[in-house]
């Protein structure tokens, strides 16, 4: 899926301009309004009022001035009592200065912005009136989701899929689950960008996702790779495990028994790390040292992965033991719409 933004005077379902697409329409998904604040310190209520209904806000600075004036400090403090998280900066005026000049000014802004709210915020220099940089603020950027690759190769423009995607329960209570269909458009190790990544270290993967999707790890434990090659999604485990005879780190006192590790209970309800994915999980049943575990969010795994279990123990959750899925329930998950 990808996302792109037009003006209020643009058909509903533009045609799609992607190379492959051209036949299909777009469809429109969200209205993004501006409001534009008054910056004179006497119409700060105004502006107050107006950050009340926002969800981000563009902080201009005049490059032609020194950075900061009484009202960007004032603005920048109302942002922050807010609570707006998402800030784009913009150095205006660029036309009307020099590029050594630009760049001390944008060492200022970000000594000002430091341990702020826009701390890490995109500075972008734009001359409003020249237009000069404004198709790089409008191009609105697609999610970014961040994580190791465990196998094969992460390519620019690859068609990859997210699993197990938008999870919802249906009025039954039955777990759904929907893939996110996205393209790569970026790769990232540390600052270098990449035509294409492989195992080992973190690796930034900038997509056409909706930005929101990947915010405020909405997406931590799930699993991203080439469109069809991902494993099942399960909801329940069948492991065989092994548990700690002791709790780990636990301190205890000549011959007490607290750091014991007693046996799994039926109903009991344990964490599971399955790769990256930290989820609940209620046994449901044992037998020797077989376990059939519920899971509280499914999870994309596969047979013979390894998991951590979890007992929670005077108000933390302990290390109890491991195991490794032998079995389980998926989901149907449906079909790659492209
Ligand atoms: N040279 C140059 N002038 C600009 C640019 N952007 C705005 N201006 C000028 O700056 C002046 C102020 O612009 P406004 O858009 O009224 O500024 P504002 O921040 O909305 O001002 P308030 O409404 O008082 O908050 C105008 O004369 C604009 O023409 C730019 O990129 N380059």
């Amino acid at each position: 899926m990808c996302y792109k933004a037009y003006g209020s005077g643009k058909e509903d379902s533009p045609l799609c301009d992607v190379p492959g697409f051209e036949n299909c329409r777009m469809k429109l998904l969200r209205h993004v309004s501006f409001v534009d604040c008054p910056g004179h310190d006497i119409l700060m209520a105004t502006m107050l009022n107006g950050a009340a209904i926002m969800d981000g806000a563009l902080l201009l600075i005049a490059a032609n001035e020194s950075c900061p004036q009484p009202q960007t400090s004032e603005h920048l403090a109302a942002v922050e009592i807010m609570r707006l998280q998402h800030i784009i900066i913009l150095q205006n005026k660029v036309d009307l200065i020099q590029e050594n000049v630009a760049i001390n000014q944008h060492e200022a802004i970000q000594k000002f912005i430091q341990g702020t709210v826009a701390d890490g915020a995109p500075v972008i220099p734009v001359s409003a009136q020249l237009k000069y940089n404004i198709d790089v603020l409008m191009r609105i950027r697609g999610g970014v989701a961040g994580g190791s690759i465990l196998k094969g190769v992460l390519k620019v423009n690859q068609f990859i899929e997210v699993r197990p995607g938008i999870v919802v329960k249906d009025e039954s209570g039955n777990i759904k689950c929907t893939p996110i269909y996205s393209r790569i458009v970026s790769l990232f190790a540390e600052q270098n960008e990449l035509q294409f990544a492989v195992p080992g270290g973190l690796i930034g993967v900038g997509t056409t996702m909706d930005p929101t999707l990947t915010r405020a790890d909405r997406l931590v434990g799930q699993v991203l790779g080439e469109v069809g090659s991902l494993p099942e999604v399960f909801v329940e485990l069948e492991v065989n495990f092994f548990l700690l005879r002791r709790l780990l780190g636990v301190r205890t006192k000549g011959t007490e028994r607290q750091g014991k590790v007693t046996k799994l209970a039926k109903a009991e309800i344990l964490m599971l790390n399955i790769g990256s994915m930290s989820t609940g999980a209620r046994v449901v049943a044992v037998k020797n040292d077989l376990a059939k575990l519920q899971l509280t969010s499914p999870v994309c795994t596969s047979k013979g992965e390894k998991i951590a279990l979890s007992r929670r123990v005077e108000k933390h959750w302990r290390l109890i033991g491991w195991g490794q899925i032998q079995a389980g329930i998926t989901l149907d998950v449906p079909p790659c719409p492209i």
